[in-house]
């Protein structure tokens, strides 16, 4: 409950009196009366800008105001400024025509005393005013507090900024009036208009971007321009000529004005210490509807308002710096699961020394690396060594695997999108480009990259900017790219799929990693290094691998490179006793083979047994190591499922292919179907 108000008045000496005037013995008159009630008398003027001159040196505590005096303003224009200031004034005059009367109420005064006057009516008009007055005063000043607080309240909500500013503006209407209101936000590298329309008497009409433009047939560039060219320095407001002049200077109000017939200003730009500015601005349809008072009140709000928005935009950038590490975190998880240090690459061979040399040349500079090779042969490992060998290292590694998304997510993905950007974009999220800040965003399987997708990440390796999906801000980027394929990018190009400029800006540093079968002198040490960390992880002893079992692996092809070593070893060690030598557990029948089943049944429309004839003699070999692993891998299957091709749980089903696919295949690769028993002797 409101407590009740009763102020008491200050006495008469502290209460300063203008008198304004221009017949000397009523003024005489008013004084004597006056000063013998204790009143200081500040002043007689004889004209308004006399009054206005005494009133700028010094601000009364009360005017007596006369209508007619000298010259061509009268008492009733010295009232308005007077409401304006909230100086309380009491007419004093003679006259009673009703049109002058109805203008004197208009101005609110706090008493009208009619000529002649006795000294009574001077004293008890004088006393009831300056007590309405200071009521009036205190009542404002706790309407101003509650204001205060539901601002605060509104502001400080859990919800977007285009309602939160909503409430606060339905708040201020009935201390500040508008029939439109824009605030416009604008932080170092984005910015955001939010505007409101009103459109009935507690009603408003939210103005996005698209339907103002569309609105105002204005193009987002035009808008931007407009905008950007706008900038207040300090508060103000533009009644009549003022607004002209505004709206003359101002493309943005003028638009404002012509579009939603608006005729006056009050602006108030709040700048908060985050370097954060909101620029309030209020419009009206009539020409005057900003008064001192107005400005002086968003004046007083200013500092309060700052406080909140400072608060909450703190708030903001905690739950972001917090989001962010949430998902540095989980990186970082992911990563010990991953980890993979320099020193656990293994290998002496010449073709990896090479490769060695290249990685700690490349690693300390910027570079954008390229990674070529084989599913398996360690692409992402160096990819993690390059990181961890330059100075971002104690930055995060990000990666991202372009074959392993929808086409349509893999932008959102990478630079991010804002909310409601398309369809189920809830919210504002950010990309891998900006999570990998100062880091290095890994980008693997690039040849999948659809080629739109191309053209902008060109676009950002280039400018080193990025844009959100659905946003129209370019954000400063600091990431190092490293990116890896185990396709022939050239031939990509040759055929289209692939952007040659994109291929040679990203080849600036390709780095060959040579397939194991090339480098059999490293497969016992990886063989043996495999079993050790298997071992290890299931807590069993080592002893070894047989020599028999070593030469086997030697002599394998390996088409699935390190990965497919390092699946074998780990069965090997999963079967093996822990007393005896490491034994294999099962033929050599690569897991890689599906990959090249896949491909070579044509789904993507690239047949990886479909070479032209006129390949060279190496490209050619890799296809007869093709061929031989897809014919051992039908093999392997039709083992399990006893021959069976067609109908559930059989090796077309198994190898997600259609039944006539597969037999077409095997028919290729020489598989007779006579193969309906399975005979583990007779296949092996
Ligand atoms: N020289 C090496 N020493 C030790 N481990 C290796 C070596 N090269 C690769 N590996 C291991 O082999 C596995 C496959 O490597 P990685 O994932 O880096 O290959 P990739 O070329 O990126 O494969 P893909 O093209 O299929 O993504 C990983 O477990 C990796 O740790």
């Amino acid at each position: 409950m409101q407590k009740p108000i009763n102020t008491p008045l200050a006495s008469t000496v502290d209460c300063h009196v203008l008198i304004v005037e221009d017949e000397f013995v009523i003024a005489n008159d008013l004084s004597l009366i006056l000063g013998g009630a204790g009143y200081s008398v500040l002043g007689v003027s004889e004209s308004v800008a006399e009054a206005r001159g005494m009133i700028g040196q010094r601000k009364p505590d009360m005017v007596l105001l006369d209508i007619y005096l000298k010259g061509q303003e009268t008492g009733i224009d010295l009232a308005k400024e007077l409401e304006d200031s909230t100086i309380p004034f009491i007419f004093i005059s003679a006259n009673d025509n009703r049109s002058i009367l109805e203008q004197v109420k208009a101005t609110q005064p706090s008493g009208y005393i009619v000529k002649p006057f006795r000294e009574k009516d001077i004293l008890t008009t004088l006393e009831i005013g300056r007590y309405r007055h200071a009521h009036s005063a205190e009542l404002k000043l706790r309407e101003e507090k509650a204001l205060q607080i539901a601002l605060t309240d509104a502001l400080s909500e859990k919800e977007p900024w285009e309602t939160k500013l909503l409430k606060a503006a339905q708040l201020l209407q009935p201390h500040i009036p508008f029939d439109y209101l824009t605030i416009r936000h604008q932080k170092a590298a984005s910015e955001h208009t939010y505007s409101y329309y009103r459109v009935g008497f507690e009603e408003y009409q939210i103005i996005r971007e698209t339907d103002f433009l569309h609105l105002t047939k204005t193009t987002p560039e035009q808008l931007f321009r407009m905008q950007t060219s706008l900038v207040f320095e300090g508060a103000g407001r533009y009644n009549q000529e003022a607004f002209d002049r505004l709206s003359q200077q101002n493309p943005f109000i003028h638009l404002l004005a012509t579009n939603f017939r608006l005729q006056s200003a009050l602006v108030v730009p709040l700048k908060t210490g985050q370097a954060e500015t909101f620029t309030i601005t209020f419009l009206s349809r009539q020409p005057e509807t900003y008064l001192g008072r107005h400005l002086a009140l968003l004046e007083r709000l200013e500092q309060p308002m700052l406080l909140t928005l400072e608060r909450v935009l703190a708030f903001e950038e905690v739950a972001r710096l917090s989001e962010q590490l949430q998902r540095e975190n989980s990186y970082l998880l992911e990563e010990v699961k991953t980890a993979a240090n320099f020193e656990e690459i293994i290998g002496t061979s010449q073709h990896l020394l090479r490769v060695f040399n290249q990685v700690s040349q490349v690693a300390p500079t910027d570079t954008t690396v390229l990674i070529l090779g084989e599913s398996g042969t360690g692409k992402e490992l160096f990819a993690r060594a390059i990181h961890n060998l330059s100075s971002r290292k104690d930055k995060i590694l990000v990666k991202i695997n372009c074959a392993a998304l929808p086409a349509t997510l893999i932008e959102s993905e990478l630079f991010g999108h804002e909310k409601g950007a398309f369809t189920g974009a809830l919210d504002r999220r950010i990309g891998k480009f900006e999570l990998a800040k100062g880091g290095t965003i890994f980008l693997d399987e690039i040849g999948e990259m659809p080629l739109e997708l191309q053209a902008k990440l060109l676009r950002v390796l280039q400018e080193k900017e990025i844009e959100r999906v659905g946003g129209n801000t370019l954000i400063k980027t600091d990431v190092r790219v490293i990116a890896a394929t185990n396709r022939q990018l050239e031939k990509e190009v040759a055929e289209g799929r692939f952007r040659m400029d994109l291929y040679f800006r990203l080849s600036t540093f390709p780095i060959h990693l040579p397939p194991l079968r090339e480098r059999k002198s490293d497969i016992p040490l990886l063989a043996t290094f495999f079993a050790q960390k298997s071992a290890r992880k299931l807590g069993k002893p080592f002893c070894g691998i047989n020599d028999r079992v070593l030469g086997e692996l030697v002599n394998y092809s390996w088409p699935g490179n390190i990965r497919e070593l390092e699946n074998v070893i780990e069965q090997a060690v999963i079967l093996n006793n822990g007393q005896t030598p490491l034994e294999l557990g099962r033929p050599l029948v690569s897991a890689f083979s599906v990959n090249l089943l896949a491909s070579g049944s044509g789904e993507n429309g690239r047949d990886a047994g479909a070479l032209p004839s006129a390949q060279p003699r190496d490209l050619l070999d890799v296809k007869q190591i093709q061929q031989e692993t897809e014919r051992e891998y039908i093999l392997g299957i039709l083992k399990q499922t006893n021959g069976r091709i067609r109908g559930n749980g059989g090796a077309a089903e198994l190898l997600n292919l259609k039944p006539t696919t597969l037999e077409y295949r095997m028919e290729k690769l020489g598989i007779r179907k006579v193969l309906t028993v399975y005979n583990p002797d007779a296949v092996s």
